[in-house]
């Protein structure tokens, strides 16, 4: 998943990281960009220098029955200038159903920030990170959350739509035919 990641970062290929593919997309960035070459998510490495992903401060691991973050929750957009708030109608947020024990961690985001990863979306107390972009690519994209669990046959995800789109090259057509919100 990480050698995934790190190719379709740096070959323009569209990328759409869910829950773990975010994750992962965090790691394959702190190790290739930010040259922490042991950068690892708690869940994989619970030794590692690099804390990139951590498990989630209200979570258990003793008691694994739910105890994960699990359901809807809202997730606000940080600017309306990135592909995603355009994707969702320029919507001001956006509620999707999550499943998840380990986040991005909070401490780390500064500095992925200052390498060129985006944090475009956050949840309510700006601690969590539910999606990430980065703009110097055409379509890399990573959610916390599960887009598939709204998403239906003939009413779909707009992630999953943005990302086919960006695949045949037409989301920057589709993104100017809708910058209105419709
Ligand atoms: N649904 C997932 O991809 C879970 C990702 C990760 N294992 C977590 O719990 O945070």
């Amino acid at each position: 998943m990480i050698l995934a990641a790190k190719y379709a970062r740096e070959n323009n290929v569209p990328y759409l990281g869910i829950c773990l593919g975010m994750q992962i997309s965090v790691i394959e960035f702190a190790r290739s960009v930010l040259g922490m070459e042991r950068a690892n998510s708690e869940e994989f490495d619970t030794q590692t220098p690099d804390r990139v992903v951590m498990f989630m401060p209200e979570g258990s691991t003793t008691h694994m029955g739910s105890t994960m973050r699990l359901g809807s929750r809202r997730t606000l957009f940080q600017t309306p200038d990135c592909i995603t708030a355009k994707l969702y109608h320029n919507s001001e947020y956006v509620d999707e159903r999550h499943r998840h024990r380990y986040e991005v961690n909070p401490h780390m985001v500064g500095v992925l920030e200052e390498g060129g990863l985006k944090f475009v979306g956050k949840d309510e107390s700006g601690q969590r990170m539910e999606i990430l972009e980065l703009p110097s690519h055409p379509f890399y994209v990573g959610v916390q959350f599960h887009p598939e669990f709204k998403s239906r046959p003939g009413r779909p995800s707009a992630l999953f739509l943005g990302f086919i789109l960006a695949a045949i090259g037409q989301l920057e057509a589709y993104l100017c035919q809708h910058q209105n919100g419709s």
